[in-house]
């Protein structure tokens, strides 16, 4: 099955984004049973949550002055009234909490060990994602399903197993080698919750 991007960030430390496609993302997550308040996204790359907080509200405040120095009209700054600080926060918290690390397979020989290569440096992503589909997936540290990415950011979900007709499909957050205690604290940590799945259950 092949999905689309709804969102998506060429570099792992840009936020670069198309409003419209925000917004369309904004709707679809406040449909969800958990969402992130604003300002409480875990750390990014090492970064606390009061830098993290910190560097939304610098972007939040450049973003304002692109379009003040843009001589958006008032007519047209009433479009966009909901760019607010709080919108703004909420957002890339949930993008941050959805989106996937696009990793690209290499086709040939060559680019498999250029790939292998990267991702030891870990320099294997070229993106982050967020998509319609994928990004509703639920974690399983036993997973069903995997996510990957052929030649574009266009998602492919891949079976792990044969699964049943009626068996939600789960992929894997995190690295599903780490213990029970390790994918708890990663899970909880990272993304917010504690994990219920049939393994954690079981103390796997
Ligand atoms: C990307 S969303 C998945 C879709 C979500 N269940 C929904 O209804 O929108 C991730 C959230 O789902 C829940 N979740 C996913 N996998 C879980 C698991 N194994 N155990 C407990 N909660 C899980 C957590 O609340 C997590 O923050």
């Amino acid at each position: 099955m092949h999905m689309k991007a709804l969102s998506l960030a060429v570099h792992p430390r840009a936020t670069f984004m198309f409003l419209s496609d925000i917004e369309g993302i904004y709707v679809v997550h406040r449909l969800r049973t958990q969402v992130l308040s604003q300002g409480v996204g875990p750390p990014m790359d090492g970064l606390d949550n009061e830098n993290y907080n910190c560097q939304m509200e610098k972007e939040f405040i450049l973003l304002r002055s692109v379009f003040k120095e843009a001589y958006v009209t008032d007519e047209q700054m009433a479009c966009i009234l909901f760019l607010t600080k709080q919108w703004y926060i909420g957002v890339l918290a949930r993008i941050r909490i959805n989106a996937f690390r696009i990793e690209l397979a290499g086709g040939l020989y060559e680019d498999l060990l250029s790939s292998a290569a990267a991702s030891v440096e870990a320099e294997a992503a070229v993106g982050n994602s967020v998509y319609m589909l994928p990004s509703f997936y639920n974690h399983d540290c036993d997973p069903n399903s995997h996510i990957v990415w052929i030649e574009n950011a266009d998602a492919r979900v891949k079976a792990l197993r044969d699964i049943e007709a009626d068996e939600e499909l789960r992929i894997c957050y995190i690295d599903a080698s780490m213990d029970v205690d390790a994918r708890q604290t990663v899970l909880s940590e990272g993304f917010g919750f504690r994990c219920r799945c049939l393994r954690c259950l079981s103390g796997d």
